[in-house]
């Protein structure tokens, strides 16, 4: 995953989602996936762009394989990788050369920060000027958003539509497709548009994989990264994973100086004084999650460094994850009478700590492994 080592506990989450994919009960191929299909296929020839949206920690894993199926696909096709602040900046560069000297175009993203969806924006508004350039007559330029679930293809339809150049008064009347953090929650095709003058329209589309998964690996990653509802895999899997990655990485190190500068936990319980008093109303109201998040990383990084077993060897590691399991309950709050599911509840924060991004960059896959492909 992190590296290029396949740990047991990846191969297990994938094959259960292989199998949940080939249960008729579980299958997510089911009719609104076919019909969405047939809507995309018989849009896909009007329009001038299709922006393939990756998620930029799965550069490779997340591509969107159904594209190659549909005929005919415009000449412009920009690969996308979206939650890019959650990768790896190196890893990332190296993707984006990567793709550029096998002449895909590529551009990375996140969603979430205005700057930089305006410079997508900016750079969207050079493609469409290029393709007038080239003979394109219409006063519309369409832009098909397309993606396997989960990647954040609504998430960055929303954001240009709401950055778009676009009138004031169509800016009285902002639309939203829906973004979820659950996969599978965009049904249908919604238009938005993102620029004027000429006018520019993306369009979002439903999330789609192909009816067979057929690799464990990916599909581990699938749904690491959410783009497969957690219960089919259980939070817990996921969790133990993600401590095996990160574990098993340089990250942690990064909060070496957690350690070393005051404790902020007794600092915390000392009432007694004027300053700390002052420091736990602060993390108390507004900062309680900064402050839980930062115990988090304290406590994930002293267990690391305190333990001295082999984190190269997946038993050995798993006997670390649960001892940070243990130490995890007491600074995530979980209460003692919830014992029974006090893993679940320490394993569903830390799926969520990570996949928003405050447990630090993980790409899971590297270019060189790209290369092989
Ligand atoms: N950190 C981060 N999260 C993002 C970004 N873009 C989207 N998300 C989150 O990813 C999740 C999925 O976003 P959506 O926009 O609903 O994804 P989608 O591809 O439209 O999903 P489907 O409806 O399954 O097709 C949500 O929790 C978003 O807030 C991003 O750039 N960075």
């Amino acid at each position: 995953m992190a590296t290029a080592k396949t740990w047991k506990i990846a191969r297990e989450i994938g094959d259960a989602v292989i199998k949940a994919s080939r249960n008729p009960n579980r299958r997510w191929y089911g009719p609104h996936m076919a019909a969405a299909v047939r809507a995309i296929s018989e849009r896909i020839p009007l329009v001038d762009f299709v922006l393939e949206i990756r998620d930029a920690r799965i550069p490779l894993s997340s591509e969107y394989e159904l594209l190659r199926k549909f005929s005919p696909l415009p000449s412009k096709q920009i690969i996308v990788l979206n939650k890019m602040e959650l990768a790896v900046p190196l890893e990332l560069k190296k993707c984006i050369d990567y793709f550029e000297e096998r002449n895909y175009l590529s551009y990375a993203v996140n969603s979430h920060n205005k700057d930089c969806v305006k410079q997508f924006l900016n750079f969207l508004q050079s493609q469409v000027r290029e393709l007038h350039k080239a003979g394109h007559s219409g006063h519309t330029t369409t832009m098909m958003v397309l993606g396997i679930p989960n990647v954040g293809k609504s998430a960055l339809a929303n954001s240009l539509h709401h950055i778009g150049r676009i009138s004031a008064a169509e800016k009285g009347k902002l639309k939203h497709t829906t973004v979820s953090s659950q996969p599978g929650d965009t049904k249908d095709i919604m238009s938005l548009k993102i620029g004027s003058h000429p006018n520019v329209y993306v369009l979002d589309t439903p999330g789609i994989f192909p009816p067979n998964l057929y690799d464990a690996e990916i599909c581990a990653k699938l749904a690491l990264t959410g783009a497969i509802p957690d219960d089919i895999v259980g939070e817990l899997k996921l969790a133990r994973l993600f401590l095996m990655i990160l574990n098993s990485s340089h990250e942690y190190k990064k909060w070496a100086k957690l350690c070393k500068s005051q404790d902020l936990t007794e600092s915390l319980s000392d009432e007694s004084s004027k300053s700390d008093a002052k420091r736990k109303r602060q993390y108390a109201t507004d900062h309680t999650q900064d402050f839980i998040v930062h115990e988090v990383r304290r406590v994930l990084y002293e267990t690391i460094s305190a333990f001295d077993g082999n984190l190269e060897d997946e038993t050995s590691i798993g006997n670390l994850i649960d001892t940070q399991f243990a130490a995890l309950r007491t600074v995530l709050r979980v209460p003692e009478d919830a014992s029974e599911f006090a893993d679940l509840r320490v394993a569903s924060k830390i799926v969520n700590l990570y996949r928003t991004g405050r447990l630090g960059h993980y790409t899971l896959e590297h270019v060189s492994a790209l290369a092989k492909s």
